[in-house]
């Protein structure tokens, strides 16, 4: 794998601790709105000949929770992995458009996928830790990085932002696959934000998990989105109302519908197919 983070080369989307940065790369300030820290700009999605998104321009705020709600099919999760480009590791996948995190196009040539990942990281709908203990989960990302001072810290630090701290903390060693599934899924956030994140993309997270562990991350979404943006993809109309700032609605055929307030979108939608949406008329 050739990358950034193993050459030790130049960070080609800015290092963290510049404010702007002057080659090739992100700033890490906005640099148009101060409030939008990631806007997409007519993006199409394609799967081979068939067209997944059309069309989607939004501008996700900093420091809020965005929640993008939709029947199933209509592209919610594809444009998830936009904001970070997962989809770049699918084949037949193809992004037309423009996404700016910080007014760069992440689609740029220049903008290295890998180190844009450290900037945008993602918590899946399944836990996935490693099969290593719940200390060198945490540790990974910072290890790849070089960033091994103060690593005992960083760990501390990373699982009580996670708020798993004083669950784990007498077993730091032991595999992060004993936890129960909750447990597993705040040690993936606790990974994804010990490498200081400033966007944290959530497919579904707490749709594996039972009603208490999923009343634990929602809390949790809630306190991150004091220090991250946090863009959280929902089949669950009542988790979207209940913890994110804006909702978007796609709806079948790849189309973003209506992006507002949560309140509004749930309690004076402008458009009729969202009204009908939210009050199960269909979807
Ligand atoms: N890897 C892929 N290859 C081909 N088509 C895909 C792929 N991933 C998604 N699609 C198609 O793209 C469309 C949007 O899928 P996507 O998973 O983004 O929707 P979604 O709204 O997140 O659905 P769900 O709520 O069921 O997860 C669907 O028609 C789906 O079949």
């Amino acid at each position: 794998m050739t990358s950034a983070d193993d050459s030790g080369t130049a960070d080609p989307v800015g290092s963290t601790e510049s404010v702007v940065d002057t080659s090739s790369g992100l700033s890490d300030r906005a640099t148009t709105r101060s409030d939008t820290i990631v806007e997409a700009k007519g993006v199409d999605v394609f799967y081979g000949e068939d067209q997944a998104l059309q069309d989607i321009s939004m501008e996700i705020p900093e420091k809020q929770v965005t929640a993008m709600i939709g029947p199933s099919g209509c592209g919610k999760s594809t444009f998830l992995r936009c904001i970070n480009r997962m989809n770049d590791q699918i084949d037949v996948c193809r992004v037309d458009g423009e996404i700016e995190f910080r007014g760069k196009n992440i689609y740029d040539d220049d903008v290295d996928p890998v180190v844009l990942r450290r900037r945008i990281g993602m918590v899946f709908q399944q836990p996935n830790p490693f099969p290593k203990s719940i200390y060198d989960n945490v540790a990974y990302g910072l290890k790849i990085q070089g960033k091994t001072e103060d690593m005992d810290q960083k760990v501390e630090n990373a699982l009580k932002g996670a708020a798993l701290w004083d669950e784990v903390k007498d077993k730091l060693h032991t595999s992060g696959l004993d936890l129960s599934g909750g447990q597993q899924q705040r040690l993936c956030i606790a990974r994804a934000i010990a490498v200081d994140p400033q966007v944290i993309l959530m497919d579904e997270p707490a749709s594996a998990l039972d009603p208490i562990a999923t009343a634990q991350i929602e809390d949790l979404i809630e306190e991150l989105s004091r220090d991250f943006t946090v863009v959280i993809v929902t089949h669950n109309m009542q988790q979207a109302a209940r913890i994110s700032d804006k909702t978007a609605v796609f709806l079948t055929g790849g189309e973003l519908v209506e992006f507002d307030d949560t309140n509004r979108i749930f309690e004076n939608p402008q458009s009729q197919r969202v009204e009908d949406y939210i009050t199960g008329k269909f979807g």
